[in-house]
């Protein structure tokens, strides 16, 4: 049995903020943002959560499949800004959408999230007992960011998106995957830290409770530009395809310039990476399945064409992980 997409889907809050309206919340412009991000606007969440975002995304994606919520088997959710601690996202989905009472969890793994998943999902559909798996990535990302940093307000937005998996007696199409994490750098990201709290504890000083998602950004750009170029070359060579093969590389929409910095290291024209954050921000998990929606909605990809792509996040954990799929 072998694991193909058949469906893609995506969501925004309707709430559409451009950079001008940062600029009345805090010391911001939009040509600072623009000249630096490549962001233009971003879209926040003002009534729905997480949950919402991914279910409503999950409903397009099975609908323009002909598959109905009780055919699903499996449902796995990347966030970064789950609804609750418990239940999980996935299982408030579980209900969103109607499914059957089926094997339903999150997976966090920040702006990798999505192919962390896609990864997890694609070996149990594999293993025959999961014929249609849902694979999302959802994120409101304005609700761990601390709206007085102009460093990290200005960058991140709210979505959902994801991907319908069928297991089908078919030649494979997921045809390569390099998938990292690295510990010793995580604080470089962080988001909600929660210490010991019950009344033996000795928190210290130091460690500080916090909310809000803090980015040492320069540490977490020179990261990204080092790892991702050789994840993807370590990736072609395990799939045995030349870069130049891959019709559209669909990076995590964290920032335009690292985008560009990523293509001319690999030596590829900036149109085999289409972006979206000019519209969305970096949208954490959710902004690789949002992307791939567009690409597939604009039929620049055709699902069952064989044309190849490479999906690659990279972000907090630290993580980076990228995969190669013929479609
Ligand atoms: O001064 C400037 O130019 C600033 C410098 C800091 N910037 C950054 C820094 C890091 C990221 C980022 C974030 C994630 C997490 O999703 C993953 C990957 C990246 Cl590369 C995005 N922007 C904005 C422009």
């Amino acid at each position: 049995m072998e694991a193909k997409i058949i469906s893609t889907g995506s969501y925004l809050p309707s709430t559409r903020v451009p950079n001008q309206q940062l600029e009345t919340l805090m010391d911001t412009n939009d040509e600072w943002i623009k000249s630096r991000t490549g962001i233009e606007a971003r879209h926040l969440s003002e009534t729905e959560n997480t949950s919402v975002l991914c279910g409503k995304a999950a409903i397009k994606m099975l609908d323009k499949a002909n598959v109905s919520a009780l055919e699903v088997d499996l449902i796995i959710v990347a966030t970064m800004t789950p609804d609750y601690q418990t239940p999980s996202t996935a299982c408030l989905v579980q209900e969103y959408i109607g499914a059957r009472q089926v094997m339903a969890f999150d997976i966090n793994a920040a702006c990798s999230g999505f192919v962390y998943a896609l990864s997890i999902a694609e070996k149990m559909v594999q293993s025959g007992n999961f014929r249609y798996a849902l694979v999302l990535g959802g994120e409101v990302m304005s609700k761990v960011i601390d709206w007085e940093d102009r460093s990290t307000a200005v960058l991140f937005g709210d979505g959902a998106g994801g991907v319908l998996l069928k297991g089908v007696n078919e030649k494979k199409s997921f045809l390569a995957e390099d998938i990292h994490a690295d510990g010793s750098r995580g604080l470089s990201l962080t988001a909600r830290h929660l210490t010991t709290q019950d009344p033996f504890s000795k928190t210290t000083d130091e460690i500080q409770q916090s909310d809000y998602l803090k980015m040492d950004g320069r540490a977490i750009f020179d990261f990204s530009i080092r790892n991702v170029p050789a994840s993807i070359r370590q990736l072609a060579e395990i799939g045995e395809t030349q870069l130049a093969e891959v019709d559209y590389y669909l990076l995590h929409q964290a920032n335009y310039r690292i985008v560009e910095a990523i293509a001319k290291k690999l030596k590829l024209p900036m149109s085999k990476f289409k972006t979206n954050m000019q519209r969305y921000g970096n949208t954490s998990a959710a902004s690789i399945p949002i992307l791939l929606d567009e690409v597939v909605s604009a039929g620049e990809l055709k699902l069952g064409s064989g044309q190849k792509i490479v999906l690659t996040g990279f972000g907090g954990g630290l993580t980076w992980a990228s995969i190669l799929i013929e479609l």
